[in-house]
């Protein structure tokens, strides 16, 4: 099958870094002697414009489609960015009420969709996974729906609520993310705000539906529904999380006291916490979660602002056209 591949690129992921991915990644197309139109994101939201222009362009798939696609070539779309950039891709497609496969090159600063579905984080070795899969993966993701603001959308990674989301504000406001981005430092960034959020982050009550249960947490200190084990840049607040599995993984923090809160930081880091009597996971193919008390938000890493919530989340499919080396022996 022959492929025209239409790259979206942000240059201003990873601080910047994504340029320079993206320079990689036009060398091996020019060398490699593919068919490909690049297009350049010049400010944020930029990316519905490019997905709007090229609707008409992009190649639904199908299991017949690659005799379909014999004399005419397959187009693809292929984003070089960070996690939000392909959130924001891939929610234009769903406002369009679209079913597209789409392609990722991660050049972010946290990359976690990239780790959570076994794709490299090295352009080159990503660019080899893409350019010799046969056929598109199907990534188990979710749908939201926020009845206070009445939005919704599909989440890639995770929506959190409480002390993810307030990193998620303050270290996309910061400086200092720039910086350490630029010395490929960017999980650092997140380290140091998640100290600077431990102490601000109050605890908050919420209000849970799942499995024909209501559950309601007092003392919550962070709430993430997640599809991948990762925030954070490589954090596996839920290690067991698969996008693989057509559930929804929640986690719920309670926060009796800072010391707590220290202790469960010192598991997380060695990778034991899911052992701490204050860690509450939960599986479920449909979710709702409320929060009264005003909280920051985040949805894959994109700040949604501070205010209540009333989510709804259920399964959705998304294509990702690469070659899983997990699975592919
Ligand atoms: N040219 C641009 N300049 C500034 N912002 C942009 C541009 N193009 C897109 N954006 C915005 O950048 C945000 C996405 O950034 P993205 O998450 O991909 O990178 P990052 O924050 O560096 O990576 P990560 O989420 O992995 O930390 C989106 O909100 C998007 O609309």
């Amino acid at each position: 099958m022959n492929f025209h591949y239409h790259i979206l690129i942000n240059p201003a992921a990873g601080s910047g870094n994504a340029e320079k991915t993206a320079e990689k990644i036009i060398q091996l197309l020019d060398e490699g002697d593919y068919t490909y139109t690049p297009y350049y994101t010049e400010g944020p939201g930029d990316e519905k414009e490019i997905v709007d222009r090229l609707t008409n362009l992009l190649s639904p798939w199908s299991e017949t489609c690659e005799k379909d696609h014999i004399d005419n070539s397959f187009h693809l779309l292929v984003v070089i960015g960070g996690d939000g950039t392909l959130h924001q891709v891939v929610n234009e497609f769903f406002a369009l009420g679209l079913q597209l496969p789409v392609s990722y090159i991660p050049a972010g600063s946290g990359n976690d969709f990239a780790r959570g579905i076994g794709l490299s984080r090295e352009p080159e070795k990503a660019f080899e996974q893409i350019t010799s899969a046969l056929k598109p993966q199907p990534i188990n993701v979710f749908h939201y729906e926020e009845k206070i603001r009445e939005e919704q959308g599909v989440i890639l990674n995770n929506v959190g609520i409480g002390l993810d989301a307030l990193i998620v504000a303050t270290t996309n406001a910061s400086t200092s993310k720039k910086v350490l981005n630029k010395y490929h430092l960017g999980s650092a960034s997140y380290a140091l705000y998640l100290v600077k959020a431990i102490f601000t982050q109050k605890t908050f009550p919420i209000l849970v539906e799942l499995n024909g249960q209501t559950l309601s947490f007092e003392r919550t200190f962070l709430c993430t529904t997640t599809n991948i084990p990762y925030f954070g840049g490589g954090i596996a607040i839920a290690p067991m999380a698969d996008p693989k599995k057509e559930t929804i993984d929640l986690v719920v923090v309670e926060k009796p006291n800072l010391l707590a809160i220290l202790r469960f930081l010192i598991q997380l880091v060695r990778k034991k916490h899911t052992e701490n009597k204050h860690y509450k996971h939960f599986t479920s193919s449909k979710i709702r979660i409320v929060s009264v008390v005003p909280q920051h938000g985040q949805a894959d890493g994109e700040d949604m602002g501070e205010r209540s919530f009333d989510m709804n989340f259920s399964t959705a499919t998304q294509y990702i056209w690469y070659a899983d080396k997990r699975t592919e022996k």
